[in-house]
């Protein structure tokens, strides 16, 4: 694949006691694109995005992030260079109002302010400028008009929205998600998909998905990266993919 890559996986292996769940897997991500990673249960897709992210070390082989080594790194280090994994939001933050849970993502300005002695002029100057960037971010994901709800009143698909938000206040430039469309009906599915195109058209955020319902996200990505049995068995736009024999065979084997 051509362009600017921002994400680079080289030779990556993970073994858990005999099994190899990695085997040696090499892909490129191009910035400001969609692109989806598929296989059958059990083929090291969830194995692989955890190694990416620093929840796994691997037994060998290189992830490289603008350019640089984050191999082995924690996911705190590498979340800071603005590779986010989004998570499910944590229970208890279902009674802060939208706004409160992206505000919570937002890097606070560190100790240093307090010690200045300056802290409550710095600390309003950060709360507002932070709260701006908070709504236009909202704005992104079409959640501005839900600012102040309590977020256990959104749908499965306004959750998914509010987690990207959260990514994006982080500093995210790239942001891996599991399942984006798992438990929405078709429609919310397609729908989350249109947001995820648009940040990457227009923002230039980079997105890694892994997605079981591929017909359901399929037209919303530029490219796929096929897995099978710890390997990376097919890569290519999602058409050639998807009905590429080899492809179609891993998942009838698995
Ligand atoms: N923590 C672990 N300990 C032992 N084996 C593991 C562990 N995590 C994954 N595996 C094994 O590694 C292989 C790859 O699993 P992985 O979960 O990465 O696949 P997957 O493609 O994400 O599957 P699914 O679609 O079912 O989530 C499987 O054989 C699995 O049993």
């Amino acid at each position: 694949m051509a362009g600017d890559i921002i994400l680079r996986v080289e030779d990556l292996e993970k073994r858990f006691g005999g099994i190899v769940a990695l085997d040696k897997v090499g892909l490129e991500i191009e910035r400001g694109k969609v692109t989806l990673l598929i296989g059958p249960n059990g083929s090291g897709k969830t194995t692989l995005v955890n190694v990416i992210s620093g929840f796994y070390k691997p037994d060998g082989g290189r992830v490289l992030f603008k350019g640089r080594d984050i191999t082995g790194m924690s996911p705190h280090e590498i979340s800071k260079l603005g590779l986010v994994r989004t998570f499910q939001i944590p229970k208890p933050f279902a009674n802060l109002t939208v706004l409160e849970n992206v505000l919570t993502a937002a890097d606070s300005p560190g100790e240093n302010v307090y010690l200045a002695g300056l802290a409550r002029r710095l600390w309003l100057g950060f709360e507002k400028r932070a709260a701006a960037r908070a709504f236009e971010i909202l704005g992104w994901v079409g959640l501005d008009h839900m600012w102040d709800r309590r977020s256990g009143e959104l749908s499965g698909g306004q959750m998914k929205l509010l987690e990207i938000a959260r990514s994006i206040m982080k500093g995210a430039e790239m942001i891996i998600m599991d399942e984006p469309a798992a438990g929405v009906n078709p429609r919310l599915a397609g729908s989350i998909m249109e947001r995820i195109k648009y940040l990457a058209r227009e923002k230039g955020i980079t997105f890694l998905i892994i997605e079981h319902r591929i017909g359901l996200v399929k037209e919303y990505v530029d490219w796929v990266y096929a897995m099978s049995m710890g390997r990376v068995i097919a890569s290519g736009k999602p058409d050639e993919v998807l009905n590429n024999p080899v492809v179609l065979d891993s998942y009838l084997g698995g």
